[in-house]
């Protein structure tokens, strides 16, 4: 029997089975671009195989208590096979070792917070009787599980992201259909593969791995998915709230995240945490630092440890712990990333430090002198360039990180509780992280944004409220 490293070619994962197709897609090994294995291409047959057994399965429910015992004893596997899953990470997203390690310690984390929000998957009770007339009547609310889900995702955190939608789903008595990205679906196959380990019973979770377009819409013109859960760019997510009529959407998608670098706060402090979270996973983090706003008159010490803590990072090899950034999804989102660079200096950006690709490799960068009518600045740049502007006033700072179409999260630097409040209050966005970068974020707090960031909230507790539906029932004794 061959190991799941050991194997070259990937089925579909229907109703606890694997499912070969003739059609293939193959996946890269990011950093080497060569080819590690082939998946399955989905057919519209196929979906519609995997909706049907999906919608059978939640005929059949499970107790709260069951949902907990399976998502815990995953969360325990994933934790047993943690190098195993980074390694895999490694290869098909090219995240450096450390923070694949890193990723599957939280996957496990939040599976873990599943479980247990599955326990408390609870209504109201409804003073009714308060109300003249209805004095001998009693009311409470209950939470049902919607039904069966279409979860799609993105390449950049294909495992937690994948555990923060099948987790609350399958915790809150859902059946899902995952679709996992196309450039990085071996990891979802593979967490599929310890969920049915772990007691999850046929047709609970199915996985579909091909083209996202083309599954994407015989998902949405199928009746019988009951709702749509959705990670990725923020063009795909409008195309997808627009086709599914009535059903519920829950919609994290894109942002240019802003961090405000105040007067009264340790610059160089505020500069290594802003290297850390521009940077990491190659800048491909929807929180990822993006346009820093800092105040005129640290402006440039600002930038001179910006620019040392970004020429002491390591970029390589991500297969080596001592890499701190490794290549981007592909060559040609390295390659856009290096046209949006140059499009900015034409316009009057100035490199402090990188700008140069290799391959799928875009060096950290640093630009400076940018302005909000720049691509790279105003659009989503998903890679490893980060965009300094100075300001003079709290009310302009605040004013430049509201300039923006999407609304995620937002940080500042600041020791001046009332513009750190004033911020918070005044800030358009899903979150803001006082004192440390937008690219804050740990698995139970609700995690969503505004404008074009999207629609709903993530982390379980959260989710399961976005994934459940509350029934009022009425006692008229
Ligand atoms: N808000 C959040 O929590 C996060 C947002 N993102 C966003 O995701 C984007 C990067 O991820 P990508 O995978 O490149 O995004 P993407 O939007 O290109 O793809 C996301 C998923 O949608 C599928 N897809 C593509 N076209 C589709 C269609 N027409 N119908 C249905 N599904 C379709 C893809 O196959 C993939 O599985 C960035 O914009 C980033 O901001 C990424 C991670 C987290
Ligand atoms: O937004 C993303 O890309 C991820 O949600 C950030 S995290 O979950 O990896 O912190």
């Amino acid at each position: 029997m061959q190991t799941f490293e050991q194997q070259k070619e990937f089925g579909l994962f229907i109703n606890n089975q694997t499912k070969m197709t003739e059609q293939k897609i193959n996946i890269l090994d990011k950093y080497s671009l060569q080819p590690i294995a082939q998946v399955a291409r989905a057919g519209k047959e196929d979906v519609e195989e995997a909706v049907r057994g999906a919608q059978e399965a939640f005929k059949t429910p499970l107790s709260p208590y069951e949902r907990y015992q399976i998502l815990q004893k995953a969360a325990a596997k994933l934790r047993e096979q943690q190098e195993g899953f980074a390694n895999l990470l490694v290869k098909e997203v090219g995240k450096p070792i450390n923070e694949s390690m890193g990723e599957v310690f939280r996957s496990a984390l939040t599976l873990e917070i599943a479980a247990e929000e599955g326990k408390r998957v609870a209504g109201e009770g409804v003073p009714i009787e308060a109300a003249p007339g209805s004095e001998n009547r009693r009311a409470y609310t209950v939470r049902k599980p919607v039904g069966v889900i279409a979860a799609i995702t993105p390449f950049n955190v294909p495992l937690n992201l994948v555990c923060h939608k099948i987790g609350p789903a399958l915790a809150s008595g859902n059946s899902v259909v995952l679709k996992p990205s196309d450039a990085t679906p071996l990891v979802a196959l593979k967490l599929a593969e310890i969920l049915k380990e772990a007691g999850l019973p046929t047709g609970k979770l199915q996985v579909l791995t091909g083209h996202g377009a083309e599954i994407g819409n015989w998902l949405l013109e199928n009746n019988k998915v009951n709702m749509f859960t959705f990670t990725g760019s923020t063009s795909v997510g409008k195309y997808i709230k627009e086709h599914a009529g009535l059903r519920k959407v829950a919609l994290e998608l894109g942002n240019n995240s802003a961090t405000i670098v105040h007067h009264d706060t340790d610059v160089q402090a505020a500069a290594k945490a802003v290297a850390l979270k521009s940077f990491n996973n190659a800048g491909q983090v929807c929180i990822s630092v993006q346009r820093v706003f800092v105040h005129r008159s640290v402006h440039d010490e600002f930038v001179q440890h910006l620019k040392k803590a970004t020429e002491s990072i390591q970029v390589g090899d991500p297969g080596k712990e001592t890499t701190d950034v490794g290549p981007m999804i592909s060559e040609d989102a390295a390659q856009r990333v290096e046209d949006w660079v140059a499009e900015a200096v034409h316009e009057g950006a100035k490199i402090q430090v990188g700008g140069q690709r290799k391959e799928a490799v875009f060096y950290p960068t640093v630009l400076t002198n940018v302005t909000e009518t720049m691509r790279v600045s105003y659009d989503e740049i998903f890679g490893p360039v980060v965009c300094v502007e100075a300001y003079t006033g709290t009310e302009e700072s605040i004013q430049k990180v509201n300039n923006s179409d999407y609304g995620l999260q937002a940080g500042i630097f600041t020791n001046d509780l009332n513009f750190a409040l004033q911020a918070a209050e005044e800030i358009e966005v899903g979150g803001v992280i006082i004192n440390d970068t937008p690219g804050y974020r740990v698995d139970h707090m609700p995690y969503g944004g505004v404008k074009n960031s999207g629609t709903g909230k993530e982390g379980p507790k959260y989710a399961i409220e976005e994934m459940t539906e509350e029934k009022l029932i009425v006692w008229n004794r």
